[in-house]
Formats: C-alpha cells, sequence, structure tokens
C-alpha cells in the first residue's frame, strides 16, 4: 500500500504542505482582486463591449472565488531531476521539478505557477503514471483535507531511490484517501472526482476531441462523473473553438439534473448547459401526451425518418407532374414584354433542385432565383443585358412568389406531423413498405384535434417534429455533447441529439444493463449508427466505486438474464456487512421499512427509500405517520433532511449512502415485461454506497435467489 501519513507535530512535512496552501490560498485573493480593480473604461469603444467585458470579469471573478471546504490543490507531483541538472547556488532543487495540482490555476505575484490546473498537460501523470511506467515521476503525493483543512497526505515513489520499497505505485491501486472520498458521507449535490480520477478514466476525459467515445459501463463505474469531468477538460484544451460551438450535458430527467449541476461549477466551468432530450427538442412545444406503449415504439422507431423524409417531400408539387402547379407556367411582366417560363421547364427546375439533397427550406429559397434565371436567359436572348438586379427584382414579382407557393409551398414542421397522425391515407401514402398496417394503426390518432395548439403532444412527437424541422432547415451543431444513461434513447432521439452535434463530437455514456425503455439500446454500434457516429470507439469501464463488493455481486445475479453479454463490475471495496435482505409478513413490512429506515438515519449520509411507483404513497403515510420527514428526487438532501423517498423510475444516475429497497417483486412487476422489470430492479440494487437494505414480504425473484 502506499505510505499513508497522518498528522504530524511542528515542522513536519506537512507543515510546509499547509504553508504552501496559506501561500496559494493568498495568491487566489490576490487574483481576484486583480481581477476586481480591472478597469475598462479605457479599453472599449462603447456600451456593448463594455457590457460584454464586464460580464467576463463578473464570470472570472466568481470563478477565482476560493470555496470553503474546496481544497484549492489535492496533489503534488515531484519531478525526476534531469541528468545534469545540478541545482545553481541560490536556486531551490526542486525549482522547476515540484508541481502542485489542484481545480484551477494559481500563480504569485511574479507569475510563477503555485498551483497547476488539473487539466494542463503537466497535470497528466498524476492521473496515469505508474512504477511500470513513471512518465518522469517521482513522488506522487495525494493530500488529504478534513473540512478545508489539510489533515494528512500519501506518498508513491514511482521512480528513483526507494522506489521499490515504497507503495505499490501501479497508480491503480484504491488508496486509503481514495477510499475515503468514496465513502465521505454524501448530502446535497454530487460531488466532483477531480482529485482522484482514476488511469482508465483519465483517458476518457482526456480523449481528443476530434473523435466520438462512447463508455459501457456498470453501475457506479464513474460514467457520469467522467463525462462532466470531460466537459471540463475540453473547455480548458479548447475554449475557443467550444465557446463558438458549444457544449451541452444531456441527463435523463430534471430530477438527475438537479443532482449533477454543482459539478461543472465546482471545476469553474459555469456556462455548461446541461438538459433533458425532451426539453431539448421540445422547443416551446407543449408536451401533455403519452403514447401507448406500442406507439411510443413505432414512433420511436429509426423507419420513421424516412415516413418524415416523404412527408415534408410530399409538400413538392411538380409542375407537369403534380396538378394545381403552375399549370399555365410562370409569365413575368417587365415594361411592356413578358416572358413565359413553360411548364416543363419549371418541370425542370424542380426535378434538378429535388435531386440535389438540399434542404427543403434551402431548395424553396433557391427555386425563385431559379425561375429568375430562365427569365433572364430568355431576356438574353432577346437581346437585353440583365443584371443581377434584374434578376433579383424578377425573383420577387408577384407571379414568381405565386408559383412558388404553389409549387414549394412553406412547410410547418408541427402541423405536418399532426397530418401525418391523424390522415390515415397521407400516413399510408408516406409509409408505404415502410411500416405495415398495424404500425400505422398504431401511431393513428383516434380523435384527431382540430389543430396543432389543441394536439396533446407526446415526448416521441416532440422527437417526430424535430426531425421535420431538420428536414426543413438544417439544425446547427455544437461543439460537444456529452449523452448520459445513453442506453434509454429510442433511434430517433439518437438521431435528435447526433444532429446536434452533426460537426462536432459527442460523449455517450450509458449502461446496457440499465435500459428500461421499450427501445433500449441492444447494442453500442447500432446505436452510434443512428447517433451518426458510426465511427465512435467503445471503452468499457468495470470497476465500481459506488457499490460495495457484497452488494454488486448480489446485484449482479440479474445480469444473465438482463444483459447477458456484459461482464459483472467489480467494486474497489470490500465492505462486508454493506448488504441486508430482511423477509417480514405482509402486514409488518411498512414498519420494518420505516424501523430500517430509522437504522440507517442513525449514521451519517443521506438515505434514499426506493420503492415502486405505486408504493410511495402508503411508504410516504408509514414515514410520515413515523415523524420521519422525507424528500423527493431533486430535492437537495441536507443536514437536517437526509431521507429521500425515491420511485423506482426515478432512481437512475441517482446514489445514496445508505439505500432501503422495498419489496423488489413489486419493482419488476410495475415494468411492462419481466426483462424490463429486471433492469429496474438492477438500477435501484446499484444505488448504495455504504450499505443496502432490502425488505420484502413477496418472494424475491428468481434471477435474483437461483431458487
Ligand atoms: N475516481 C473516482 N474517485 C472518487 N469517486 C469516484 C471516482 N469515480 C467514481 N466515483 C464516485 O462513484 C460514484 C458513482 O459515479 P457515477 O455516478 O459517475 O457512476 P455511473 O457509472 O454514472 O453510475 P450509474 O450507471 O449508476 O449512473 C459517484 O459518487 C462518484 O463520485
Amino acid at each position: 500500500m502506499p505510505a499513508a501519513h497522518p498528522p504530524s507535530p511542528a515542522d513536519s512535512p506537512l507543515d510546509a504542505e499547509r504553508a504552501h496552501l496559506a501561500s496559494s490560498r493568498a495568491a487566489l485573493r490576490a487574483m481576484r482582486a486583480e481581477a476586481e480593480a480591472l478597469d475598462i473604461s479605457d479599453v472599449t469603444a462603447n456600451w456593448v463591449n463594455a457590457e460584454v467585458l464586464r460580464s467576463e470579469i463578473e464570470l472570472r471573478v466568481k470563478a477565482l472565488a476560493d470555496l470553503a471546504g474546496t481544497p484549492l490543490f489535492f496533489g503534488r507531483l515531484d519531478l525526476e531531476a534531469p541528468e545534469d541538472g545540478k541545482a545553481e547556488d541560490g536556486e531551490r532543487e526542486d525549482d522547476g521539478r515540484r508541481f502542485y495540482i489542484g481545480r484551477r490555476h494559481v500563480h504569485d505575484a511574479a507569475g510563477d505557477p503555485m498551483v497547476i490546473d488539473w487539466r494542463a498537460p503537466v497535470s497528466q501523470p498524476f492521473y496515469r503514471a505508474s512504477r511500470q511506467d513513471p512518465q518522469g515521476v517521482e513522488l506522487r503525493r495525494r493530500f488529504g483535507y478534513e473540512g478545508g483543512e489539510l489533515t494528512a497526505y500519501e506518498d508513491e515513489r514511482l521512480s528513483g531511490p526507494g522506489s521499490e520499497e515504497d507503495g505499490e505505485g501501479t497508480g491503480e491501486a484504491a488508496g486509503a484517501l481514495l477510499r475515503r472520498e468514496i465513502e465521505r458521507p454524501r448530502v446535497g449535490p454530487m460531488r466532483d472526482i477531480v482529485a482522484t480520477i482514476q488511469p482508465e478514466q483519465d483517458e476518457i476525459v482526456r480523449a481528443a476531441l476530434g473523435g466520438t467515445v462512447c463508455v459501457q459501463g456498470a453501475p457506479g463505474t464513474g460514467k457520469t462523473a467522467v463525462g462532466l469531468h470531460r466537459v471540463a477538460y475540453l473547455l480548458y484544451a479548447h475554449r475557443e473553438r467550444l465557446a463558438r460551438g458549444g457544449t451541452l450535458v444531456i441527463g435523463p430527467n430534471r430530477s438527475f439534473l438537479r443532482y449533477i449541476e454543482q459539478v461543472l461549477p465546482a471545476l469553474g466551468e459555469l456556462a455548461v448547459r446541461q438538459t433533458t432530450v425532451d426539453e431539448l427538442v421540445a422547443e416551446g412545444l407543449e408536451i401533455r401526451g403519452e403514447d401507448s406503449p406500442a406507439a411510443a415504439l413505432v414512433k420511436g422507431d429509426a423507419r420513421m425518418a424516412e415516413v418524415l423524409r416523404r412527408a415534408v417531400r410530399a409538400g413538392v408539387r411538380v409542375p407537369g407532374e403534380d396538378p394545381g402547379a403552375a399549370a399555365e407556367g410562370v409569365t413575368v411582366v417587365r415594361g411592356s414584354r413578358r416572358w413565359r417560363v413553360p411548364v416543363h421547364e419549371l418541370g425542370e427546375i424542380v426535378r434538378e433542385l429535388l435531386g440535389r439533397g438540399l434542404r427543403y427550406g434551402s431548395a424553396r429559397e433557391a427555386l425563385p432565383q431559379r425561375i429568375a434565371h430562365a427569365v433572364l436567359v430568355r431576356m438574353e436572348a432577346a437581346g437585353e443585358a440583365p443584371d443581377d438586379r434584374t434578376q433579383n427584382a424578377v425573383a420577387r414579382t408577384p407571379a414568381v412568389k405565386a408559383a412558388v407557393k404553389e409549387i414549394w409551398p412553406p412547410v410547418d414542421p408541427a402541423r405536418l406531423v399532426l397530418r401525418l397522425l391523424s390522415d390515415a391515407e397521407f400516413l399510408a401514402a408516406c409509409a408505404e413498405g415502410v411500416l405495415t398496417p398495424q404500425e400505422q394503426a398504431a401511431i393513428l390518432l383516434e380523435r384527431p384535434p382540430r389543430g396543432v395548439k389543441a394536439a396533446r403532444w407526446s415526448p416521441a412527437d416532440a422527437v417526430l417534429i424535430d426531425e421535420a424541422r431538420d428536414l426543413v432547415e438544417r439544425t446547427g451543431s455544437l461543439g460537444h455533447v456529452v449523452l448520459d444513461e445513453a442506453q434509454d434513447l429510442s433511434p430517433m432521439q439518437y438521431r435528435a441529439v447526433g444532429r446536434r452535434c452533426s460537426t462536432g463530437s459527442a460523449t455517450v455514456l450509458g449502461d446496457i444493463a440499465q435500459g428500461t425503455t421499450p427501445w433500449a439500446t441492444a447494442d453500442w454500434a447500432t446505436a452510434l449508427g443512428h447517433l451518426g457516429k458510426p465511427e465512435a470507439e467503445v471503452a468499457e469501464l468495470t470497476r465500481g466505486f459506488r457499490v460495495p463488493g457484497e452488494v454488486i455481486a448480489y446485484a449482479s445475479r440479474l445480469l444473465p438474464a438482463i444483459a447477458p453479454g456484459l461482464a459483472p463490475a467489480t467494486s474497489v471495496r470490500a465492505s462486508a456487512g454493506a448488504l441486508r435482505v430482511r423477509a417480514v409478513e405482509p402486514e409488518e413490512r411498512e414498519a420494518a421499512v420505516v424501523a430500517a429506515c430509522r437504522e440507517a438515519l442513525a449514521g451519517e449520509g443521506s438515505v434514499g427509500l426506493i420503492a415502486a411507483g405505486d408504493r410511495v404513497p402508503a411508504l410516504a403515510a408509514a414515514l410520515d405517520a413515523a415523524g420521519l420527514g422525507h424528500l423527493s428526487p431533486g430535492e437537495e438532501t441536507s443536514g437536517a433532511a437526509r431521507l429521500t423517498l425515491v420511485p423506482a423510475a426515478l432512481a437512475k444516475g441517482l446514489e445514496y449512502d445508505h439505500v432501503i429497497l422495498d419489496e423488489p417483486t413489486a419493482v419488476v412487476a410495475a415494468e411492462p415485461d419481466e426483462r424490463t422489470g429486471l433492469r429496474r430492479l438492477y438500477v435501484t440494487l446499484t444505488r448504495a454506497v455504504s450499505g443496502l437494505t432490502v425488505v420484502h414480504a413477496e418472494r424475491l425473484p428468481l434471477a435474483l435467489t437461483g431458487r
């Protein structure tokens, strides 16, 4: 094991480290004071620039805050001395060889670094170096803090004298500080892991911006943490490029986003948008409806993209082929002369535009100019000398505008989707050979609403509208998108996310064993194809940080039934006694749950009571009757309110120090099929950091007991 050093007496190395901490803090204060005192009156020509600059300075001042309880640095690297590097007179021997690694860069008055940002290239060996590959590091020191006080450190000698006997130095050992960090009781939102990012995680965090990375990871292997740290890293390494393109974090629901929302600000990144797929595509649309599972399945299927493409395309009326489209051709009057573009030529123009695969809207914008060009050709043939201005004027004449309206009418994406879902004939025409009659029937509305405003749109409808919108006008691409709990997205949702990073890249995080939607991802290659990133690399994380060994082994019994191809996760913490399974009589069940909650609350940290949705009201009543206050997911836990009652459907991505799981069989039964039910159970069994208590009156599912 790496050597751990407890607090020591005066003028110990710990004191020297504390002194460095104190002077780094003072330097940070000075940096902040300098930013606050910046006078911009001389450098800005107008008030708009002044406002922009002022808000940037405000952000910088905020980012320079020395947060109480957040250690300014958490590690130190001593690099090997260069071969011929004898220290000059008066020069400290460690000059240029010792780096303190922290959340942000801090420099002294002379501009020399006192703390190096964890994202800087110099910091990388802190996460990756090992005895086998020391990367120039002689000593790696990790610091332990208690309430903002530096109280301990842990050394690993990776090369040079003493490296043989001191510590394992593999860079993989779950040192005491890592264990302590994981087991530090949780209240409040998710924390960053910047001090203890592991080598396999760091590889993902620092992967190049250009490529999309997909991470398959068992519960608690740090996917969410890795995704968030990756955003922070990319913003550091490619700040300007990403400031232009933008970054986005997508999570499964609002309560999850509230749980993770503090991580990036704690890493100094205050401006990253975090949203759900539903919110991303809604764009002002009110979502009030819900689909039957059968309808949702069809609406989420990638084949709907082809149906929509045909539906949008059906708006175009080709002159000469479709009745009513500029049947007389177009006649433009200029002064005393009339110029006519005949139907067959209009038809050619339209067919050519259709063949070019442009967005519907772009082609519609190009059409008036094409017709005007045909008029110009005639003018030239008649000896006139028209110029660009004439062409523009012709394109704007009422005759051309009227023709465009008939040939290429504007498409309203929501109205188009409503028509598809309410007009059986139109749907049949667009879905021919793509959807079966049964599938068409599944998505047709029984009672179509009067209009777009009256429609009760479902989340899947909003995705269809988003696809239609993109067929009309290209969706803008962001620089980078992190997609968490990706296994639950439908192919159509992947497409919606994919077009938001079509010229950028993505980090896709998920676990096939935790897929609980009807369309859940069966394999990453297919999902990445829908995302438009088939070339993405898939990495696997199996080393679990959250869940104690005994608990993950129990939950992993479900794997053969829910995701046979996946390797079970290991745990970095054995913690015997972390799992308790209590069989009780039905009439004692609520009392047993309340008792388990009380026991858990007697310890430190957060407590989650997870139960099937329809068991929640009875359990809430039992907790109330027992005088145990409780929160809902998304409400922030605090020292005074540590118990959250979590419907199983919202447990994904969350974690609690202690979990009480009520009636596993009810959790399974609440889902439409057994595999989804067992997957939901797997999610709920893997939320605990320190202990899991299962309380049941019914028989446990066979897949869990094996008998
Ligand atoms: N390197 C690490 N150091 C300290 N804690 C870590 C590390 N990696 C992960 N953790 C902790 O383990 C817990 C699980 O991490 P996270 O939620 O990111 O996992 P996940 O793979 O997204 O899990 P799930 O699949 O259940 O959503 C978190 O509390 C996280 O802070």
